[in-house]
């Protein structure tokens, strides 16, 4: 099948919080993204994002089974034969191109050679681009903590520096120099609130690792080795808690993911109070925080808080519950905070009830 025959793929990664989704939301309202098929993957075991993406259903599809680089790989390839048959099948309006989501977690390495490689992919799509969102706040600080957030940038093709709104020209011109160091051929753009012009994010031209630093061509090499090694489940059981793998792409081993679930209304100011509390405590370590929140002085429009280390970004009001569920649904991606502190300062601090608090994702 000729290049032009094959869908493109779209990758968009970046580090935890560093804005993916925003960027998707804006991207998913432009014309030039009609008939285009968005893959999200969560990494956690309570997905929000799509509930927070503003597009019909059978635009969306969601990988909420683990990291996309490790555990999810099978899905992704799958997801992506299936939505290829039921294109060729007439079962769902055609569409033009995909646009993948990775985790902020997620080593884009192995998620990038699955595309080029799989038997059930490689023919029916192609890579077009990868797309990275380097927060112009944190990211200075997260790409000389985080391997992931160093690999996100070096593979891409465009990089959007994000949240510049929130940052100095300084710091601005500093993380442009630490962006150029690690990738000096992928093009840069600053964003404000997602605000990017599709034209600069798509129809990057066919990826093309050699055509990379040593590093990424090594990364790749490895990516390789390792799908060609007999599988090992233990290396890859990504499933929300501790991602722990000893591979050639392993996470931050203290790295955890948790959700809580509460059943009954949180006052606005008392869970104000606690966000405080946390950022200020464990900010460092709060790698990210995702809550949508029922709050008793107004049941009817949930508040939606995003957290990114100790940027708290002001609570987004929805003008209505995205699905019947009520329940306040808070996710942590956490280093080394155990669940057990957190849900006791939320009874301390938020005034939330012990037995309000579920554990497990329903
Ligand atoms: N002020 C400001 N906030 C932004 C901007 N872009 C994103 N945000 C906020 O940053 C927070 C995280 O943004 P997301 O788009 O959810 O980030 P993400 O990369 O998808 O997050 P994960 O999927 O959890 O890794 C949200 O509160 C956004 O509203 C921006 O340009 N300016």
């Amino acid at each position: 099948m000729a290049a032009a025959d094959q869908i493109p793929v779209t990758v968009l990664t970046g580090f935890l919080g560093s804005g993916k989704t925003t960027v998707l939301n804006h991207l998913l309202r432009q014309k030039e993204l009609n008939g285009v098929v968005a893959i999200i993957n969560e990494f956690g075991e309570v997905a929000l994002d799509h509930l927070l993406v503003e597009s019909s259903e059978d635009r969306l599809a969601l990988l909420d089974n683990g990291c996309i680089c490790c555990s999810v790989r099978e899905d992704l390839i799958e997801t992506l034969a299936d939505l290829a048959a039921r294109r060729a099948a007439g079962t769902i309006p055609p569409f033009h191109r995909v646009l993948v989501e990775t985790t902020g977690l997620a080593d884009p390495v192995p998620v990038l050679h699955t595309l080029m490689t799989a038997p059930d992919v490689v023919g029916r799509y192609r890579i077009d681009g990868v797309v990275a969102t380097v927060d112009a706040v944190n990211g200075a600080h997260t790409l000389a903590a985080h391997d992931e957030a160093v690999r996100q940038v070096a593979v891409a093709d465009r990089l959007l520096v994000t949240k510049i709104d929130l940052a100095a020209d300084d710091e601005l011109s500093r993380l442009d120099a630490q962006l150029a160091a690690i990738n000096p051929v992928a093009a840069r753009h600053r964003v404000g609130n997602g605000m990017v012009d599709p034209t600069k994010v798509l129809d990057a031209g066919l990826f093309d690792p050699s055509a990379r630093s040593a590093d990424v061509v090594r990364w790749f090499d490895r990516a390789a080795q390792a799908a060609n090694a007999p599988h090992d489940h233990a290396e890859h059981d990504c499933h929300g808690e501790a991602c722990d793998h000893h591979s050639h792409h392993a996470h931050d081993t203290d790295v955890s993911s948790y959700s809580l679930i509460i059943d009954e209304p949180i006052q606005r100011d008392a869970f104000a109070r606690w966000l405080d509390y946390v950022a200020a405590l464990r900010g460092e370590d709060l790698l990210r925080f995702k809550a949508i929140v029922h709050v008793a002085e107004q049941p009817d429009t949930p508040i939606v808080v995003h957290g990114v280390q100790h940027v708290f970004h002001p609570p987004i009001t929805l003008a209505g519950w995205p699905s019947a569920d009520r329940r306040s649904r808070l996710v942590f991606i956490v280093r080394g905070i155990p669940r057990q502190i957190v849900e006791n300062t939320l009874c301390k601090f938020a005034a939330v009830s012990r037995a309000a608090i579920q554990r497990s994702a329903a």
